[in-house]
């Protein structure tokens, strides 16, 4: 099985072309060999680029831990490069299907190769019951979360993918190791959740770090800076547009008055080989 290992600001999976590649029935099993990172090709995940009758192509992302997700911004990205680069459509203007729905995508390319994104990624899901969250509210702000013996201010929103956002002064290891898993399973999310912790900069600026639902911290999650930028909006903390400062580099969102989410940030490739397995 040939791949593409490609990354958006950090956040690393490793690519399958299914336009020409047959994979094996297991995929969720495939995901966890291929994402480690002392036995296989090492990743957050792996990400499948698939024939799309709705669009130029499909987006399939299976977690670290082999559960699949609905959406992710920075594979979305690196999708949208590798059919730009690849000739699967060579458009400026792609349409991507996901498991939220069919997302438009601007590629800015530099010497005939794609290295930066703009991502309509569509308007944030509010309403707790559709997040899917058993806290109140739509959507829950500033709600109450019991983890780890603290009560903590949570904001929750949905991007196609289920976030937990919590304002915190300092962002540390204590929060993103040891309350992100808890609030990845907490009872008040059934599906899991991804835990992202923000400090706040200025009216446009913040730092994030994530503990991401089925790979833990990631270097970067691009829904997850989308959830966060809204759910700044709502708490009144930020402007409607802000860069997110992120451990694997930067990303601009812009929560627009349309009520869609535009994501901007880059998307690399890194090397192709051959899974033997
Ligand atoms: N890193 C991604 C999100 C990947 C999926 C997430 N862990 C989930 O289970 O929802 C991103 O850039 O959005």
């Amino acid at each position: 099985m040939k791949f593409t290992k490609m990354h958006g600001a950090g956040n690393d999976y490793v690519y399958v072309n299914c336009f020409e590649e047959q994979l094996p029935q297991d995929i969720p099993a495939l995901a966890r060999e291929v994402s480690d990172r002392h036995t296989g090709i090492g990743g957050d995940g792996l990400i499948l680029i698939c024939p799309s009758e709705q669009g130029d192509a499909r987006m399939r992302m299976f977690n670290a831990d082999g559960s699949e997700s609905e959406m992710c911004g920075n594979g979305i990205r690196c999708v949208a490069k590798y059919v730009f680069d690849h000739d699967i459509a060579r458009k400026e203007e792609l349409k991507i299907e996901t498991g939220a729905g069919v997302l438009t995508l601007q590629v800015f390319a530099e010497d005939g190769l794609a290295d930066r994104v703009r991502v309509n990624m569509g308007k944030p899901i509010l309403n707790g019951p559709d997040i899917p969250t058993t806290l109140e509210g739509a959507p829950p702000l500033k709600a109450p979360l019991e983890v780890g013996g603290k009560t903590l201010e949570v904001t929750c929103i949905s991007m196609g993918n289920p976030h937990c956002i919590t304002f915190v002064d300092e962002v540390t290891d204590e929060w993103v190791h040891g309350i992100g898993p808890q609030i990845e399973v907490h009872p008040a999310f059934p599906n899991r959740v991804n835990a992202e912790f923000i400090q706040i900069v200025s009216r446009s600026e913040m730092i994030m770090r994530v503990w991401e639902r089925g790979s833990g911290e990631t270097q970067a999650c691009g829904t997850g800076a989308c959830a966060s930028a809204v759910a700044a909006v709502l708490n009144g903390l930020t402007d409607r547009t802000v860069l997110c400062h992120l451990p694997g580099g930067d990303l601009t969102l812009e929560w627009a008055e349309s009520g869609e989410v535009y994501m901007t940030g880059p998307a690399t490739e890194v090397f192709h080989g051959e899974w033997a397995s």
